[in-house]
């Protein structure tokens, strides 16, 4: 069962994420980031590799891509907001992208 992001996670984890590029939505409680790539190929990849994993967690990002964009936006849609699990897949996604 995910809970939303406590309130200790809000400032604990969140700065890390924003420091590495997301960005909060506080309207939505959401984090989004642009990735980019070097051509679609290896943004497909990216995401390939990421969907791995979202799948292996029940934990599924919205994004859209074009060419070698990636724009992804995550929040969890059972509590309306963030959850734990959105900061493990933004950090699995930072670390996927290199
Ligand atoms: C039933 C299923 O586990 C849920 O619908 C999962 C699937 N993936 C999900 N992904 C995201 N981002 N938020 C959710 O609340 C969510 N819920």
């Amino acid at each position: 069962m995910t809970e939303k992001l406590s309130q200790d996670a809000r400032e604990t984890e969140l700065p890390a994420l924003i420091e590495a590029g997301w960005v909060l939505d506080a309207e939505r409680d959401a984090i989004s980031k642009t990735f980019k790539f070097k051509n679609f190929i290896e943004a497909f990849g990216f995401m390939t590799r990421a969907a791995i994993w979202a799948e292996k967690w029940v934990h599924h990002p919205e994004w859209f891509n074009v060419y070698n964009r990636v724009e992804v936006r995550l929040t969890t849609h059972d509590v309306g907001g963030l959850s734990p699990l959105d900061m493990k897949l933004a950090r699995k996604m930072d670390a996927l992208a290199g």
